[in-house]
């Protein structure tokens, strides 16, 4: 460890201050005692909202956000990385040391107001906040800083803000080093021609190895890291550092004030009291309140009501303009989110621009599960309700009703992945109380029947038994880990029907490999194997490639003669056995003995592949019948057969929903 090499006094007073372990000098350590202390005591005297000790949040008052701020003092940035590298505490940091936050109203996560995110320390909707920064040049500069999401299943947000900005601070945690979402995120920032500011984060762990991952940044991402602010975001450390590199780095934003309003959305949501409020960044021109403005993919004209900024708390302007540069709202009397869409331009009515601005393709759902309500109190109408709502708020969620014996009626949900499908479950739960049942889920297959026409189908149930051709989609699959995992890496992508298409040294002892591979395989599980097999070192980035012909069947259960929808399912011909015979054994332990004989049978069309029977109860027939002939006894006998023969035809055997959920769990 670097710090042994400290004289023991110094040492002491590093772990003490659980500062830069990757300091070697006497020197270097001093050096950063005194950033420590500065940057220390400039949150600290925000925090006790006092303006003395940090020149910034003296300035801060002197600022008007009321105005438009000349666009050379504009810098709008977002931050990305891969997931708990620690973006939202570096934006905690930022908040503090520029005093854009009250003291008493700080909160860890701050930008992360929904109880999910705080809960689970994870962002899930990016958000936008101004910050006033005066720079050792003098000058005072307005800073709009986009938060993102570290997860897969929300990179759709991550590009969506980096629409919206000229540069981002990337994130790299100093132990952990380049991620497999590291170099996700930083090849979204150069399809947007962003300036990358790169950050070693976490140097105050005992683990971090600045240097080494200085040089994986500029192996893997190629971009210059050796000026990287080192920085420890839990304690404040290089954060003003940090801010000076944001001023002197990233350009200010370009376009002319003069020209006709070309406007980008970039977020919205929608309130119940005051409609839709969409949060746009000003690329060209000016808006203000009471302008006619068209959104120009869907033609939709309305009057701005209200235009504000971010503080990150929505507050209206009473100047009531937003320039070139920006970043805000606008009010503008829309009820419904399609109206103003995700990536569609605002123009002026009177003054239109020529061409509308690089939009983003639209999220797609590639999870689909069927939510159905678990009790009876749950009501249909409740759910569907409940889903309307929500879908108000996050477009990605696709639903449409559907029913099975077994469940009922529910709907056919569909979401970005499996993190995004919990979350719109646990709100379900808390928001709108609903205790729900799900069934497996499932990616859409595409399929061709016998007459050669071609369909989408994401319930396995209602894949009809002469599909063929199936096709699966793929998605391009990156793994980072330390060499001595190669094998267990490859054995779990070719076990999981992943093709190797590349591997290469990020650094010394760290490869990344790259795998074409079909997207239900790594939905479930997957991601705990990668970290169980590489002892945690190991992380992974997926998107979607292409849809690619593979050799599925579908696979019917059947119980006692009926197939049970919900449980039906596609798989791959050579695990359509392992899969049945699973399902089979699991349905054993879950449905309780009848009067008759219950059969339990996987099928593939009309085969069955696997089968297994629940004994029937018996009751003993003979125990009146003290000595008796004994073709009265085989009398007694053959009637009973002839009624359990007649109950088993006749007999239906109703699946518990806890037998259904049980088996789901263990289906995927
Ligand atoms: N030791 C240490 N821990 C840190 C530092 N920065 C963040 N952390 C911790 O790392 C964890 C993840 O931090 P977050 O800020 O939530 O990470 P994130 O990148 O925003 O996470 P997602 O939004 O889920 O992608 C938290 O437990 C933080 O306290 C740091 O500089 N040093």
């Amino acid at each position: 460890m670097p710090g042994r090499s400290l004289p023991p006094k110094l040492y002491f007073y590093a772990v003490r201050n659980a500062k830069k372990f990757c300091l070697k000098t006497y020197g270097e350590v001093l050096k950063s005692f005194r950033v420590q202390t500065n940057s220390a005591a400039s949150i600290s005297s925000n925090s006790k909202g006092s303006t003395t000790a940090s020149s910034n949040s003296q300035s801060n008052n002197e600022l008007d956000n009321n105005k438009p701020v000349d666009k050379e003092f504009i810098r709008n940035f977002s931050i990305i990385a891969h997931v708990d590298h620690g973006k939202s505490t570096l934006a905690d940091r930022l908040l503090q040391f520029t005093g854009t936050v009250a003291p008493e109203k700080f909160r860890d996560q701050y930008l992360d107001n929904m109880d999910i995110e705080r809960e689970r320390g994870i962002t899930i909707k990016m958000r936008a906040t101004r910050l006033w920064y005066r720079a050792k040049d003098g000058n005072c500069y307005l800073l709009n800083l986009i938060d993102t999401p570290g997860h897969v299943d929300f990179s759709y947000e991550v590009s969506r803000s980096l629409a919206a900005v000229e540069g981002c601070l990337l994130v790299v945690d100093a132990s952990q080093g380049v991620q497999a979402q590291t170099i996700a995120n930083v090849d979204l920032a150069l399809e947007n021609d962003l300036e990358i500011v790169p950050v070693l984060n976490k140097v105050d762990l005992p683990t971090a190895e600045p240097d080494r991952v200085c040089q994986e940044i500029s192996q893997v991402i190629g971009i210059d890291a050796t000026r990287a602010v080192r920085a420890s975001a839990k304690y404040g450390i290089g954060v003003e550092e940090i801010l000076e590199e944001i001023v002197h780095l990233i350009p200010p934003p370009k376009g002319q004030v003069e020209a006709p309003l070309q406007a980008l959305i970039f977020d919205s949501y929608f309130d119940t009291y005051r409609g839709v409020v969409v949060f746009i960044r000003v690329k060209n021109g000016e808006i203000r309140t009471g302008m006619r403005v068209k959104f120009m993919t869907t033609g939709v004209e309305h009057i701005v009501e209200q235009v504000g900024i971010l503080t990150p708390e929505e507050v209206v302007r009473t100047s009531g303009v937003l320039s070139c540069g920006e970043v805000g709202f606008i009010k503008a009397g829309i009820k419904s989110l399609h109206d103003a869409p995700v990536g569609d331009t605002i123009t002026c009515c009177d003054n239109p621009c020529k061409e509308p601005l690089r939009g983003y393709k639209p999220a797609k759902s590639m999870v689909f599960c069927g939510l159905y309500p678990a009790d009876s109190s749950t009501l249909f109408e409740n759910l569907r309700a409940a889903l309307e709502k929500l879908s108000l708020n996050d477009s990605s969620i696709s639903f449409q009703p559907e029913s099975s014996s077994v469940l009922g009626k529910g709907f056919r949900v569909g979401f970005l992945g499996m993190l995004h499908m919990e979350v719109v479950k646990e709100r379900l739960k808390r928001e709108y109380e609903l205790e729900l049942l799900t069934s497996a889920p499932s990616v859409v297959y595409k399929f061709r029947n016998l007459q050669g026409e071609y369909f989408m189908e994401s319930n396995p149930s209602k894949i009809p038994n002469d599909a063929r051709h199936f096709e699966e989609p793929f998605v391009k699959l990156d793994i980072v880990c330390p060499d001595q995992y190669n094998g267990a890496i490859l054995e779990l992508c070719q076990s999981h029907r992943g093709s190797l298409e590349d591997m290469r040294y990020v650094s010394n002892g760290r490869i990344l490999f790259k795998f074409l591979i079909p997207l239900a395989e790594v939905l479930t599980n997957f991601y705990d194997q990668v970290k169980s097999r590489t002892r945690g070192f190991g992380s992974m980035d997926y998107e979607f490639h292409s849809y690619r012909p593979s050799d599925l069947v579908k696979l019917d259960i059947a119980v006692a003669g009926d197939i049970v929808e919900g449980l039906s399912c596609v798989v791959h011909r050579d695990q359509a056995y392992t899969k049945g015979r699973e399902i089979i054994e699991k349905l054993k332990e879950y449905i309780p003995r009848h009067q008759f004989k219950v059969v339990l049978q996987a099928m593939i069309g009309s085969k069955v592949i696997a089968s297994d029977y629940i004994q029937a109860l018996r009751k003993d027939v003979l125990a009146k019948c003290y000595g008796g002939d004994i073709s009265r006894k085989k009398k007694l006998l053959e009637r009973q057969k002839e009624g359990k023969e007649k109950l088993r035809q006749l007999g239906k055997v109703r699946l518990s929903p806890e037998a259904f959920a049980a088996v789901v769990a263990q289906k995927f």
